[in-house]
């Protein structure tokens, strides 16, 4: 589904990824982790197109689309989920789902983004500004699904959420997963990342230094690449 290949990104003069390469099979979710600063939102954006990457490839269902603008990567079927939600705060919750749209047939409309989110329909005359940050993260990820992706990229989606929010954010991309949704999450909650990953990445200073299945992400794993001396 996504292969990303010996990506290199730079800001200005700074290199930040360097030989980045992951995949996302089908219908999987693979998680990227690491500690703060360390590239995760720039290998999603060099993904989306956001930072075009100098070198490397991204290839999404056999097609390459590295260097392409954003609402291309779009079009390519990959959605979204920024870090911080992004939301428009002076949109409605029903304005800001429809922004996105991109109507496919049997895909996600809004009756179905309601369906899954009850809590948006229930406030789909309020301002996104209004909105709680769970359920802003809600419609950040109806949003993104708005775009009828293929592949959904989710920045920290549990960033700054309540254990119960946190939970129902799991249980979301659960359901988004048996309906055959592949993603590629960035987490820094532990738990919530091994509950979820069929895959785990752990990059550190750009690069990856773990590429294991979820068995194989144990204890000595996290000790070795995610405590904080290392
Ligand atoms: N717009 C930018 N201009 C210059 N440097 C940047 C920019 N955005 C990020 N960086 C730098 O690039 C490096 C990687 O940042 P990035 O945001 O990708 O890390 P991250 O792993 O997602 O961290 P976090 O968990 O804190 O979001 C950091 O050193 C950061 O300071």
């Amino acid at each position: 589904m996504l292969d990303v290949q010996n990506l290199h990104s730079y800001y200005g003069e700074s290199h930040i990824l360097h030989d980045v390469s992951l995949q996302v099979k089908k219908g999987s979710v693979s998680v990227l982790l690491g500690r703060n600063g360390m590239g995760k939102t720039t290998t999603l954006h060099s993904i989306m197109g956001m930072v075009p990457p100098k070198k490397g490839k991204v290839v999404i269902n056999g097609r390459e689309i590295q260097g392409q603008p954003s609402y291309q990567v779009s079009k390519a079927g990959i959605g979204l989920v920024p870090q911080g939600r992004r939301i428009f705060p002076n949109l409605t919750v029903k304005e800001n789902l429809l922004t996105t749209y991109r109507p496919v047939k049997d895909g996600w409309n809004l009756t179905k983004i309601y369906d899954m989110f009850p809590r948006l329909k229930e406030r789909e005359t309020s301002m996104g500004g209004n909105l709680s940050g769970g359920e802003q993260q809600m419609l950040s990820i109806g949003r993104a699904l708005m775009t009828n992706p293929e592949l959904l990229l989710l920045d920290e989606p549990s960033e700054g959420l309540s254990p119960l929010m946190v939970r129902e954010v799991i249980k979301i991309i659960k359901t988004l997963k048996e309906d055959g949704l592949s993603m590629l999450l960035v987490e820094q909650n532990l738990s919530m990342a091994s509950d979820l990953a069929d895959h785990v990445y752990i990059l550190n200073k750009g690069s990856v230094v773990f590429d294991g299945s979820s068995d194989e992400f144990d204890v000595e794993v996290r000790n070795k690449f995610l405590s904080l001396s290392s």
